[in-house]
C-alpha cells in the first residue's frame, strides 16, 4: 500500500512532504493537526452555558463571543470537525492516513489532546476501533481472530485505567492510555521478491489538563490532577520547543514518562496525527484557547518517518514463502527474520564505527610519528590477522533465508572490516547449534591460517601443540553475544537502557580481552619454545643443526615472503653482535656483508653468544663454503620467523590497546550519562540551560517564567512569594541567575511532591502525605489572610470594580474570599497572572515600600530551609515540605 499525503484539502495549510534523494523511504513532514468540537454536554446545558466557538469552514475555527466583548480570534488547522461530525469522519480525515502508514513500515502515532471532558476518550475509542481494521487488511480469515484479540487487549487496558468522577466529567480518565500495536506485514511481488515491513502504531488517549478550581478536585483527584498537568506541561514544552525548529536547543523529552514514550512521535521517526478536542462552552474559553495554542505549535513540528523495510531477492522470497507455509504463521517468521536483519545491520554498523575509530587513531598516530602513509597499515605478513567468527543461529524453516543473509553479510561486512580481520560468517541451524564449526568459510579460513603457520613449522612437537592451541583460541574468538543482544531502537532507548548496553559491551570487551590474553600467552610460549629450540640447536654441531633447519632452502616462495629487514629487539641484538665482530675484524666482516664468498676455509664453532670463531685462536674467520650461506640464511629465517610471531603479538597488543581505548571511552560515556541522570534526578536542568545555541534572553525569559508559573501552581507555592518574584523579575539580563535558581528549586520541589504523590496512599503513612496537604493548607491560610486585607488595602470603588471584573456576584457571601480564591488559579493565562500579581501586591503593600522587595532577597543563600529569613516566601515553601 502506498503512503500518501493526507487526503484533506490543504489549501490553507502548508504541509511539506519531502522525499529524500534516495527514494521515498524517509519522509519529512509536519504533524497532522486537527480539532474536534464536541456538542455542549448536559451539564453545560443545565448551567445555561453558551456556545463560544464556530467552525467557519473545514479548516478554521473562530471565537464567537456572545457578549462581543473580545476580539474575534481565528485558528486554522489541517481539519476542523464540528459538533455534528461522526467519529468515523474524524478517523477517515484526521487519522486514517497516518494509521495506515504502519502497514508500510512507518511508525505512526495518533493522539488526542484537550481539556478534561472535552472528548478525548470518546474520540480515541472510535479511532482505535477503526484502526483495528488496519491490522487485518488482506488477511480476511484472520479478521475475527485478530479483532477479538485486539478488543480483548483494549478491554484489559481500559480495565486497568484509572477513572474517577470530577465536577466536569463523571468518568474522567485519571491517567494517560497508550495502546501500541506492532504491525508486521509482508508483500510478495509478482517478481517473487518479498518486501517485509514492521512498524508501531501508537494510539494515545491523554488525560485532560484541568484546573483544580473547575474540577473541584481535592485529595486524590487533586494529586492526580497535578501529575496529569505535570506531564502535559512537559508535552507542551516539548511541542513548543520543537515548533521553534532546530535552534530550539535541548528538548526535555526525559522530563516525563509520557514524552519519553512519545519521543519518536514528536520530531522523530514516525508519522503523527494529533486530534485536539474542545468543549464549545463559553465557560471553558481560556482552557480551549490553551488547547488551540498547543495545536498551533504542534502544526510546526516536523517528523522524519522512515520505512522499516527489508527486501528479499527472488530466490529468498521463494524460500520465505515456502518456509512460511511449513510451520507457524507468516507474520511470526517475517518478524523473526526482520529482527534478525536489523541485528545484523546494527552489528555491522557497530563494527564499521569501531573500524573508523581505529583507523582515525592510527592515522593520527602515524601523523604524530611522521610514519609514511601505507606503512604499518597492514601487518608484515598475512598471518598477522585475526579471524572474526560470527555465527548466526537460524531456525530450520529459515535456513534458506539464512544462506542469503550469509551471502549479503559476507559481502557487506567483508568490505567494512580492517584488512587484519578475516571474516568467517557462518550459520548454524538451531537444532545443531552445538556443532562447533559447520561453516565452510570457517574451515577455509582456518586452512589459510594452517598453511601460513605450517610454513613456519619447526618440526617440534611442543610448538605444533602450541600452534594448535593458538588456532583453537583464535577460533574461539567469536564476538560474544552477537546474536543474543537485544535490538535497540536507538531513538527510543532511554539513558538507563544505554547504560546497561554499555555495561554489557564492557563485559563483552572484557571477555574479548581475556581471550586475547590467552592468545598472547600462547604466543609467548610459542616464542619461548622457538628461542629455546634455536638456542639448543645452535649449541649442537652444524651437522645436527642442519637436520632441524626450520625451513627448506628450496622453498624460495616462502623465503621471499619471510625475509624482512630485521627490526625486532631480537634481531637488533643480532646486529649488535655483528657490529662487535665488525670492530674486531672489519675487513672480513665486509666480505661477508657484501656476499663475497671467496674466503678461507676454516672449520667453525660457535662461541657462547653464537658468533662464529676459529677453532684455534678464537678470531673470527670466514670460509669459502656453502655453509656460510646456510648459516646466514638460517639467521635470516630465524629473524623472519621471529618477526612473524612478533607481528602476531604486536597485533594482539594493538587490539588490546583498541579494546582498552574503547572501554575507556565507553566508561567515560557511562559516567556522563550517569551524571546527566543524576542532574535530572536532582532537578538540575543544567543541560537545558547550558544550551550551546541559546535563544535570545527575552524569549528564554518568557519561557522560563511560564514554566515557573506552572510549577508554582503545581507546588501550591505561596501567593506572596509568587507575586514578589513576578513583580521583581521582568526580564532584565541580571535576572537570569534568579530565574534559573527558582526554576531548579521548583523543579526539585515539584518532583519531590510528585514522588510522594506517586506512592500508594496505603504506603505513604501520615507524614509524607502531610507535605502536600500541609502546603495546600498553608495556601488556604494565606488566602484567608489576604482576604482580610481586602477591606483595609482597597477602596470601595476598587473593590467593586474588581468584584465585577472577576465575576463575583453582588450580594454573595464572603466576596473578599471569593475574590482572593480566584487569584493565581490559571497558570496558562498570562493576563490572569499579571492581574492576580497586581492585586496581591496591593494587598501586601509591595508597591508602597520598595525595600520589602529587593532582588537580593532571592539570593542563593536562601536555599537552607532552616535559615530564618525576614522574607516569608521560601520559609513557606520549606514548611510545605516539613523540613
Ligand atoms: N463528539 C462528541 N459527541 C457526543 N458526546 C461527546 C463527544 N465527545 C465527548 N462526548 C461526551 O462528553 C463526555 C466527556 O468525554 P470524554 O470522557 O471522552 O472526555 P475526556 O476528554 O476524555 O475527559 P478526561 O480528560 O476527563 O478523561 C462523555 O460523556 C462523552 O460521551
Amino acid at each position: 500500500m502506498m503512503v500518501g499525503t493526507p487526503s484533506t484539502p490543504l489549501s490553507k495549510i502548508q504541509r511539506a512532504t519531502i522525499s529524500t534523494p534516495g527514494g521515498p523511504r524517509v519522509r519529512e513532514e509536519k504533524i497532522l493537526v486537527t480539532v474536534r468540537i464536541r456538542p455542549l454536554s448536559r451539564r453545560e446545558q443545565a448551567l445555561y452555558d453558551l456556545i463560544a466557538w464556530e467552525c467557519v469552514d473545514d479548516h478554521s475555527i473562530v471565537f464567537n463571543s456572545p457578549n462581543h466583548d473580545r476580539a474575534v480570534n481565528s485558528y486554522t488547522f489541517d481539519k476542523v470537525f464540528g459538533p455534528s461530525s461522526a467519529t468515523r469522519k474524524v478517523y477517515e480525515e484526521g487519522a486514517k492516513d497516518v494509521a495506515l502508514s504502519a502497514l508500510t513500515g512507518m511508525n505512526a502515532t495518533i493522539f488526542a489532546y484537550g481539556q478534561t471532558s472535552s472528548g478525548k476518550t470518546y474520540t480515541m475509542r472510535g479511532i482505535t476501533e477503526n484502526a483495528k481494521g488496519t491490522i487485518v487488511v488482506k488477511l480476511v480469515e484472520e479478521v475475527v481472530k485478530d479483532g477479538q484479540h485486539l478488543r480483548h487487549l483494549i478491554n484489559i487496558c481500559e480495565a486497568q485505567r484509572q477513572v474517577g468522577e470530577t465536577a466536569l466529567n463523571d468518568k474522567s480518565s485519571r491517567s494517560h492510555q497508550i495502546i501500541r500495536l506492532t504491525i508486521e506485514s509482508s508483500l510478495r511481488e509478482t517478481s517473487g521478491c518479498v518486501k517485509s515491513f514492521i512498524a508501531s502504531l501508537n494510539l494515545v488517549d491523554l488525560a485532560g489538563s484541568e484546573r483544580a478550581s473547575q474540577t473541584n478536585a481535592d485529595g486524590t483527584r487533586l494529586k492526580e490532577g497535578s501529575h496529569i498537568n505535570r506531564s502535559l506541561l512537559t508535552l507542551t514544552t516539548v511541542i513548543r520547543k520543537l515548533s521553534g525548529g532546530k535552534k530550539s536547543g535541548h528538548i526535555p523529552y526525559r522530563d516525563s514518562k509520557l514524552t519519553r514514550i512519545l519521543q519518536s512521535s514528536l520530531g522523530g521517526n514516525a508519522r503523527t496525527a494529533i486530534i485536539c478536542t474542545m468543549s464549545p462552552a463559553l465557560s471553558h474559553v481560556e482552557q480551549t484557547r490553551n488547547t488551540l495554542s498547543f495545536a498551533t505549535s504542534a502544526k510546526e513540528v516536523t517528523n522524519n518517518a522512515q520505512i522499516n523495510m527489508v527486501v528479499l531477492g527472488q530466490e529468498v522470497g521463494q524460500a520465505f514463502a515456502e518456509g512460511s507455509g511449513q510451520t507457524g504463521s507468516r507474520v511470526t517468521k517475517s518478524r523473526a527474520f526482520f529482527i534478525f536483519m536489523l541485528k545484523m545491520k546494527k552489528e555491522m554498523e557497530e563494527l564499521k564505527r569501531e573500524r573508523d575509530l581505529v583507523q582515525s587513531q592510527l592515522e593520527s598516530e602515524r601523523k604524530a610519528h611522521k610514519v609514511p602513509k601505507g606503512m604499518n597499515q597492514r601487518g608484515p605478513s598475512e598471518v598477522a590477522g585475526v579471524f572474526l567468527f560470527m555465527v548466526m543461529i537460524v531456525q530450520p524453516p529459515l535456513q534458506k533465508l539464512g544462506q542469503e543473509m550469509l551471502f549479503v553479510g559476507r559481502q557487506w561486512l567483508g568490505n567494512q572490516l580492517p584488512p587484519q580481520i578475516h571474516l568467517c560468517l557462518s550459520m548454524k541451524s538451531e537444532k545443531s547449534s552445538s556443532d562447533s564449526s559447520s561453516s565452510e568459510e570457517a574451515n577455509r579460513a582456518l586452512e589459510v591460517l594452517h598453511k601460513e603457520v605450517a610454513s613456519h613449522r619447526l618440526g617440534n612437537q611442543e610448538t605444533a601443540e602450541n600452534i594448535a592451541k593458538l588456532l583453537s583460541e583464535i577460533q574461539n574468538m567469536q564476538v560474544p553475544n552477537s546474536i543474543s543482544e537485544e535490538i535497540m531502537e536507538g531513538d527510543q532507548a532511554n539513558l538507563i537502557e544505554e547504560i546497561s548496553r554499555f555495561k554489557s559491551q564492557g563485559s563483552t570487551i572484557e571477555s574479548l580481552e581475556r581471550k586475547l590474553e590467552n592468545v598472547q600467552k600462547t604466543i609467548d610460549q610459542l616464542v619461548t619454545s622457538f628461542t629455546t629450540h634455536e638456542e639448543t640447536s645452535e649449541c649442537k654441531t652444524p651437522s645436527k643443526k642442519k637436520k632441524i633447519l626450520p625451513f627448506n632452502l628450496s622453498n624460495s616462495a616462502n623465503m621471499q615472503s619471510i625475509i624482512r629487514p630485521p627490526c625486532s629487539p631480537l634481531s637488533s641484538s643480532c646486529q649488535v653482535r655483528e657490529h662487535d665482530r665488525e670492530n674486531k675484524a672489519p675487513e672480513n666482516y665486509d666480505s661477508v656483508r657484501s656476499g663475497n664468498l671467496s674466503c678461507k676455509v676454516t672449520p667453525l664453532k660457535n662461541d657462547e653468544s653464537g658468533n662464529f670463531l676459529s677453532s684455534k685462536d678464537g678470531t673470527p674467520v670466514t670460509r669459502k663454503s656453502n655453509s656460510v650461506n646456510v648459516k646466514k640464511m638460517q639467521k635470516m629465517f630465524k629473524n623472519a620467523a621471529e618477526e612473524n610471531i612478533r607481528s602476531i603479538r604486536s597485533y594482539v597488543t594493538e587490539l588490546k590497546e583498541r579494546v582498552a581505548k574503547l572501554q575507556y571511552q565507553k566508561q567515560l560515556l557511562v559516567c556522563q550519562v550517569l551524571q546527566l541522570e543524576e542532574a535530572n534526578d536532582s532537578g538540575a536542568e543544567a543541560s537545558e540551560y547550558s544550551d550551546p545555541s541559546p535563544e535570545p534572553w527575552h524569549l528564554m525569559f518568557e519561557e522560563q517564567r511560564k514554566e515557573i508559573i506552572m510549577l508554582w501552581h503545581l507546588c501550591h507555592v505561596s501567593l506572596i512569594h509568587r507575586t514578589q518574584f513576578y513583580m521583581l523579575f521582568k526580564g532584565d539580563p541580571n535576572d537570569k541567575i534568579y530565574m534559573e535558581v527558582e526554576l531548579r528549586r521548583l523543579t526539585w520541589l515539584e518532583r519531590h511532591l510528585s514522588d510522594l504523590g506517586n506512592a500508594s496512599p496505603a504506603l505513604l503513612g501520615d507524614e509524607p502525605a502531610g507535605s502536600v496537604s500541609a502546603s495546600i493548607r498553608a495556601l488556604k491560610q494565606e488566602r484567608e489572610y489576604l482576604a482580610k486585607r481586602v477591606s483595609s488595602k482597597l477602596t470601595i470603588e476598587e473593590r467593586e470594580m474588581l468584584y465585577s471584573k472577576w465575576e463575583i456576584p453582588p450580594g454573595g457571601k464572603q466576596r473578599r474570599l471569593q475574590l482572593v480564591n480566584k487569584l493565581w488559579t490559571d497558570p496558562y493565562n498570562m493576563q490572569h497572572i499579571k492581574e492576580s500579581a497586581e492585586i496581591v501586591a496591593k494587598l501586601v503593600g509591595f508597591c508602597e515600600s520598595g525595600e520589602h522587595a529587593s532582588k537580593e532577597m532571592f539570593e542563593l543563600t536562601f536555599v537552607c530551609p532552616s535559615d530564618k529569613k525576614t522574607w516569608m516566601g521560601w520559609n513557606l515553601i520549606s514548611n510545605l515540605l516539613n523540613l
